[in-house]
């Protein structure tokens, strides 16, 4: 394998496959296709930092660092600009560099419902071959086992490339314990179990991480898309080239419109200036959710409002490129430690692996009988119209079908499936425990479009969360409850103030709960949806083989293709979709 940030090594080249970014989807696909033979070119805007680690070691990671991240600028849902940033991995393995590295499964339910959407092929029994086949589980041993880590042999891959498994040592500080135990006292009928993977009977349980142990410097190591794929000693290929530090800026046509190449450049290593790499084969964009929309844009395909307001010619009408974007919107309540345990790492944790104990939360054990309440007003037809209008009208779906047919999805997994609608993680830090909780299945979508045809300028995202009630009540009813977790006998000693933050006090109301999320909530970094594998005529912009409609030898493959938010985070599913994506354009070629 070749990694090299020297233009020469692609400009003017003909490769079989040029992938767009190095992330996960474009690592896998690229492992894939190279492992056959094919000669494959992989363009990747930020650099290789297999030397950094803040990467490479699992506990090195700083939160919202700006290594590595993309730090994308966000809109407010009246345009104006946000303080915060989106994270979004900005360097050799994309977000896999730079993510929480949870690893659990989704629900055979969600993943049947891709097919009945309209993606013949897309379901349970195809995709989860993939997700094992990709994974290397560790499992734990009596230690960890001793310390909380689950272990439920079935659900697990164990000779794949992605390394899963609890740290070495493992120490899950108690208040971890405090809060399995304060659980059902603030939601009723909350069972905790072993293994988050087992998705057919376990709702809270501890999660693997993607890290390996490595004996020779004594850490924890991510197992990231580019070490498991890239780095990697047994995955070296002949016919991989990896371009560093180059950004692609648009996709190279003939006349009818199949793929044949791209542009790319560097602001840094050329000083801006374009050059060109063709493709004999096939072009494959994996540039992430924020990355692959606003590529079809700059190269003419997408909505023609957003095209025309950004000063690019349109050459195919997709109006899906860049909407129905989406991501579970997050926030934190903590409780403050009572003095005599502060800095106790016995209790509080002082290490940086996310979420050692996560709670998946349906509607029955948010709001008991009174779900009926949320249920009748989610299957109402009229209800679903207006939703589907409002998303139309924010520019958030391409049409009302599409739309409809999104939500109903969405809802009909909440109500007939009855999947968790908010997860919940217990995090604890030297003065305060936290709760971060997000609704897992939102209705609501926002957008991402370019602002003009400049490669190097950032896209306009407008996530617009909360927009839909459903998710505002889901946000405030596990907001409260979190309170009553942190007041619950379990915390009696070592709590001192279950209100410390919001400054919300017991009885507040709806409207303060709404008013502290809108300030406070961000997203949990799983962003789907722009690039949506569904039929055409509901707003689709790749179809079940992952092809950009009215194009030729032109494949999406990575976050964006998902319509709808799974219930698990998103990398076990990605690793599959990839895998699976790689299996089609094998078959193809
Ligand atoms: C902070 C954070 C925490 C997360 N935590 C978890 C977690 O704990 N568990 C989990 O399962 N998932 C987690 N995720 C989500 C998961 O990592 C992503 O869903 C997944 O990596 C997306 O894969 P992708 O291939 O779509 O994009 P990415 O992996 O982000 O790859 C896209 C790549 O394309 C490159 N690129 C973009 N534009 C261009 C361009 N124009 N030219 C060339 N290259 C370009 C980017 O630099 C990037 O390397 C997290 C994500 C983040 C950001």
């Amino acid at each position: 394998t070749c990694i090299t940030d020297k233009a020469a090594a692609a400009a003017d080249k003909i490769f079989d496959y040029i992938i767009v970014g190095a992330g996960l989807g474009g690592l896998t696909v690229g492992n894939k296709l190279s492992g056959k033979g094919f000669s494959v070119l992989i363009v990747e805007a930020g650099p290789d930092l297999s030397w950094n680690p803040e990467v490479f070691n699992a506990e090195d990671r700083v939160f919202q660092s700006a290594t590595c991240n993309w730090q994308y600028p966000v809109l407010a849902n009246n345009g104006s600009k946000l303080p915060s940033t989106i994270d979004s991995g900005a360097c050799i393995g994309g977000s896999t560099s730079i993510n929480g590295m949870v690893w659990y499964r989704p629900t055979k339910a969600e993943v049947d419902r891709l097919e009945t959407l309209g993606n013949p092929g897309w379901n349970w029994d195809s995709i989860s071959p993939h997700m094992k086949a990709i994974e290397r589980n560790h499992v734990p041993d009596e230690t960890q086992i001793a310390q909380g880590a689950g272990v439920d042999p079935a659900v697990h891959g164990y000779s794949g490339a992605v390394n899963t498994s609890f740290p070495t040592p493992m120490r899950i500080p108690k208040a971890v314990a405090l809060y399995k135990q304060a659980l059902p006292f603030a939601f009723s009928g909350l069972t905790v179990g072993s293994d988050l993977s087992n998705r057919t009977s376990v709702v809270s349980a501890s999660t693997s991480w993607t890290i390996w142990y490595d004996s020779a410097t004594g850490k924890n190591r991510r197992s990231s898309a580019a070490d498991a794929l890239l780095w990697s000693p047994d995955q070296q290929r002949d016919s991989l080239t990896v371009l560093a530090n180059h950004t692609v800026d648009r996709i190279l046509f003939s006349k009818d419109m199949t793929a044949t190449g791209v542009v790319f450049g560097s602001k840094s290593v050329t000083k801006g200036k374009m050059s060109r790499v063709y493709a004999k084969k096939g072009v494959v964009l994996s540039a992430g959710t924020f990355g692959s929309a606003p590529i079809l844009e700059r190269s003419g395909i997408g909505n023609a409002v957003a095209l025309k307001a950004a000063g690019v010619k349109q050459f195919l009408n997709l109006p899906g490129v860049g909407a129905n974007l989406n991501d579970q919107p997050g926030t934190s309540t903590s409780a403050l430690i009572a003095e005599a345990f502060r800095n106790d790492t016995s209790i509080v944790d002082g290490r940086n692996l996310f979420g050692p104990q996560i709670s998946l939360i349906n509607i029955d054990e948010i709001w008991g009988a009174s779900a009926s309440i949320y249920s009748n007003e989610l299957i109402s037809p009229s209800a679903l119209r207006s939703r589907a209008q409002a998303l139309v009208e924010a520019g958030a779906a391409a049409n009302i079908d599409g739309a409809e047919a999104i939500l109903n999805t969405t809802i009909s997994l909440i109500l007939q499936s009855r999947l968790p609608v908010a997860e919940l993680l217990a995090e604890s830090y030297p003065s305060v425990i936290s709760a971060i909780f997000w609704p897992l299945m939102p209705l609501s979508r926002g957008h991402v479009h370019i602002n003009s045809p400049d490669a190097f300028a950032p896209p306009a995202i407008m996530p617009r969360f909360l927009t839909d009630e459903f998710d505002q009540a889901v946000a405030i009813a596990v907001a409260r409850r979190t309170r009553d977790l942190f007041n619950a006998p379990p915390f009696k000693n070592v709590v001192a103030d279950a209100y410390l933050d919001p400054p919300i006090s017991r009885n507040g109301t709806d409207e303060e709960y709404l008013a502290w999320l809108s300030k406070t909530t961000s997203g949990a970094s799983h962003w789907i949806g722009t690039t949506a594998m569904m039929p055409k005529k509901l707003g689709g912009v790749v179809d079940e083989r992952l092809r950009v409609y009215g194009t030729k030898n032109l494949r999406v493959v990575d976050a964006g293709i998902l319509p709808f938010q799974i219930t698990s985070h998103t990398m076990s599913m990605l690793y599959a979709v990839a895998s699976r994506a790689a299996s089609l354009i094998l078959a193809d070629a």
